[in-house]
């Protein structure tokens, strides 16, 4: 076999959202890059989180423990028109086959190329010419061709972290050739699923007139090659699972197991997204509650929500149809020693989090969709072989298609998700076992480094 060319070349990763050292990171993909960069080393680039009065004035540079990160920060208007407008208002809900909510706007989409230019001339003068360049997101399609017009040469790789719909949703995005057609710059574009490889190819065999090659290469229009595959995103397996085994000492999750007297716990965690059905699973977790009057104080739904894109006007929103119906099942169904549902606006550290996914009986994860969700994959790793939990799973998130002995359900019905968790709590021990040795084999087998390696094996060749 060849010597891969990644081999000894440093990795520079670059993506809207990095994960510094010592913050909390909610969300999949500065949670997966990580854990990826640390065991690998690298230097990540992108977005500080702050706003200062000019874009990338400066950029910040730190190194901790293997990883170089270089930061810059976003002016006011690039954040509104990058971040939240274009990113955020148009490509996110397009991409989570929700077009009835894109914003489109065309001063959005300046910003976002706008900001797309100056990472592209952030980054030119931080890279060398042997670096391997690994680019992440939505937020960043344009960049290799920006960098191609730079002179880079280096080999580029994308991949996207979203669930890419079918080409008939896609060419709804005004414009959306001018910007997807760069993604051909890339040498390698990596989705999380077959089903996202599939809309990929069939998006630019049909739409942009490339060609597929018998060596699996697509051939642009312009005569670029560059190819599609998918790699499932993955998680720290093994260390979720010690993180979980050693949480048992901590303070809050002995606060959370005390102040459950024996009830079975039921856990979501979620960003607060409109993409993440949470509506529907608090309506699910309701019919559950009409109709089993004897589950009634013996089960506790916690239901984990950090803000997120509060910007957004659908994020609002989300956010106060939520409290309301939590309010609403918590009036009907509570007793005066007993609350239903738990529902939290806050962000919790992995290590706490690994504890609470270990406590709960039942892990309801149900997005209406989603390129991978992380959360499903890290509650199955911290569960405890000896009495593990059951995992009730959307059929439309990208971990459906490894994690198949979940409880599979469609999130928009729901009376099948109440069947399932009714389920769940059920399942006698040996079938919990089997299900849960099924799929934590997929996670190691499949975990964060291999990943990793597996993209950047492909990006070498
Ligand atoms: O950076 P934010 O705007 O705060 O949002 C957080 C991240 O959300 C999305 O995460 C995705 O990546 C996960 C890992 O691959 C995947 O499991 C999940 O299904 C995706 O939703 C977004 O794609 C990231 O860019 C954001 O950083
Ligand atoms: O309070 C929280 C909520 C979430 N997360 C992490 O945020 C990530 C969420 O990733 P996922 O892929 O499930 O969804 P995304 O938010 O990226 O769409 C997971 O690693 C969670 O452990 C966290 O650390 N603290």
């Amino acid at each position: 076999m060849s010597t891969p060319r990644h081999a000894g070349a440093r990795l520079v990763v670059v993506s809207n959202r990095v994960a510094l050292p010592r913050q909390t990171a909610t969300g999949g993909l500065a949670s997966a890059l990580q854990a990826a960069l640390r065991e690998r080393g690298g230097l990540w680039f992108g977005w500080s989180g702050k706003l200062a009065a000019d874009t990338a004035a400066t950029v910040h540079r730190l190194h901790d423990a293997n990883v170089d990160y270089a930061t810059i920060d976003l002016s006011r208007t690039d954040y509104d028109d990058f971040y939240t407008g274009f990113a955020n208002g148009a490509l996110w809900p397009m991409l989570h086959y929700r077009p009835d909510l894109v914003d489109y706007q065309r001063s959005y989409l300046d910003g976002y190329l706008r900001v797309n230019e100056t990472f592209a001339d952030r980054l030119q003068q931080l890279i060398t010419p042997d670096d391997i360049i690994w680019v992440h997101d939505y937020h960043l399609i344009p960049l290799a061709a920006m960098l191609r017009r730079r002179g880079v040469k280096n080999r580029i790789g994308f991949f996207l972290h979203t669930p890419l719909p079918a080409a008939g949703l896609l060419i709804a995005l005004p414009n959306h050739r001018e910007l997807l057609e760069t993604l051909v710059s890339y040498d390698l574009i990596g989705v999380h699923t077959t089903r996202d490889l599939r809309a990929l190819e069939d998006y630019f065999l049909h739409e942009t007139g490339a060609v597929m090659r018998r060596d699996g290469r697509m051939r642009s229009a312009n005569g670029r090659l560059f190819r599609g595959a998918a790699f499932p995103i993955s998680i720290d397996t093994a260390g979720l699972a010690e993180a979980a085994r050693n949480a048992g000492s901590n303070r809050e999750l002995g606060q959370l197991r005390d102040s459950l007297e024996g009830r079975s716990l039921i856990i979501g965690v979620d960003r607060l997204d409109y993409s993440k059905g949470l509506p529907q699973r608090f309506q699910a977790y309701a019919q559950l509650l009409e109709r089993a009057p004897e589950l009634h104080r013996r089960i506790t739904f916690l239901q984990i929500a950090p803000p997120s894109r509060g910007a957004v006007l659908e994020y609002r929103q989300i956010r106060r149809d939520l409290e309301r119906s939590s309010g609403h099942i918590n009036g009907k169904y509570a007793a005066p020693d007993w609350a239903p549902i738990r529902y939290i606006n806050k962000s919790f550290p992995h290590k706490l989090l690994a504890g609470y996914y270990r406590t709960a009986r039942v892990g309801l994860v149900t997005p209406l969709r989603d390129g991978m969700n992380l959360v499903a994959k890290e509650y199955v790793a911290s569960q405890d072989p000896e009495d593990p939990g059951v995992l009730v799973l959307s059929r439309f998130a990208g971990a459906a298609q490894e994690l198949t002995d979940a409880l599979l359900v469609n999130p928009a019905d729901t009376e099948e998700v109440a069947d399932a968790l009714q389920q769940a709590l059920a399942m006698p021990l040996a079938e919990r076992r089997q299900r849960w040795n099924a799929m934590m084999a997929v996670l190691r087998k499949n975990d964060i480094t291999a990943w990793c390696n597996a993209f950047l094996q492909a990006l070498g060749h």
